[in-house]
């Protein structure tokens, strides 16, 4: 593995920090390599520790000239805690940020100029089926960009993009995404409701129909179109139930669009606070 003998020091054992940290350790990362700084333990922060022995420090500095920085806190942090990871960094230690809209400028503002990657990740990380967008500064190495590759791999594909402006578009597709599709299932529970099911069998319905469904899309070679016409039979229930869905005016596809704007676009604007 490239990050085979790296050092990596995590800032912000939190959601996201746990996750990835979660995956390298499965890929193979040794526990002793790494390092985490966060003011508390919370429960997925404490099972890293106690199941694999990581260190954990409550404030920096936890480790000098690090290999790898991982930035994992939330953007509205940064400025409070860049200043005291600057010491902390040596001249080619990487620097992975995951934090939505703050932008590479605004971290080599605070940081000085590193080779940074920023990369947005997403919660289903967690059991190793997340994706992730990420954006290279030209200062980043090829043998770096492979480490970071190899880093946000082990919690599912990683896709590249040439212009950081992209990963904003990214947060709110995949970013934020997993929000959107756990929300389609709390709707699909209370529409069963509403059609007279109840609670407890509508949520059941609506979990495991959202999960065989996305499961479906993954195992499946045909596209999500093929997919979805493959359910619908010629004026069938579910060609009366896309009707309403797929209006162009009324249904889903202006409404996704304005949500996914709505959540770049708030990426955008936390570049500027
Ligand atoms: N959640 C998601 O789906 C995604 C989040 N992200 C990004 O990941 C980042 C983290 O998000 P998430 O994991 O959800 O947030 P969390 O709040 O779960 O994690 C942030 C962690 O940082 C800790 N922290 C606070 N202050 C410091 C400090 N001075 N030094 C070190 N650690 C500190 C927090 O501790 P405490 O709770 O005690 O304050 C918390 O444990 C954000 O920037 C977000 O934009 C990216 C992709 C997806
Ligand atoms: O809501 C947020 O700001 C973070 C970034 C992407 C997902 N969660």
């Amino acid at each position: 593995m490239e990050f085979d003998g790296k050092r990596v020091l995590v800032l912000g054992g939190g959601n996201m920090g746990c996750a990835l940290m979660g995956g390298w350790l499965d890929a193979g990362l040794k526990p002793g390599s790494l390092a985490v700084v966060d003011p508390h333990r919370g429960d997925a922060l404490s099972a890293l520790i106690e199941g694999h022995g990581i260190r954990h420090e409550t404030h920096l500095p936890a480790d000098t000239s690090p290999d790898v920085v991982l930035v994992a806190v939330k953007p509205q942090m940064m400025a409070e805690v860049l200043p005291s990871l600057a010491p902390v960094l040596g001249e080619e230690t990487l620097v992975v940020s995951i934090a939505a809209g703050t932008t590479a400028a605004f971290l080599a503002r605070h940081l000085g100029e590193k080779p940074i990657v920023r990369a947005m990740p997403n919660t289903p990380s967690l059991i190793g089926r997340g994706i992730t967008g990420a954006f290279a500064t030209d200062r980043v190495s090829a043998g770096q960009k492979a480490v970071a590759d190899a880093l946000l791999s082990a919690s599912g594909p990683v896709e590249w993009v040439e212009s950081e402006d992209l990963i904003d578009a990214v947060t709110g597709v995949s970013g934020s995404g997993p929000a959107y599709v756990f929300h389609l299932a709390e709707c699909l529970a209370k529409a069963g409701e509403a059609a007279g099911l109840p609670a407890d069998l509508a949520m059941r319905l609506a979990r495991h129909t959202v999960a065989g469904a996305g499961e479906l899309m993954i195992r499946s070679d045909e596209t999500p179109a093929k997919l979805r016409q493959n359910v619908t039979s010629p004026k069938g229930t579910t060609e009366a139930g896309l009707k309403v869905l797929m209006d162009e005016r009324d249904g889903l596809p202006p409404l996704v669009t304005k949500t996914v704007l709505a959540a770049r676009d708030r990426a955008v604007a936390l570049s500027k606070d």
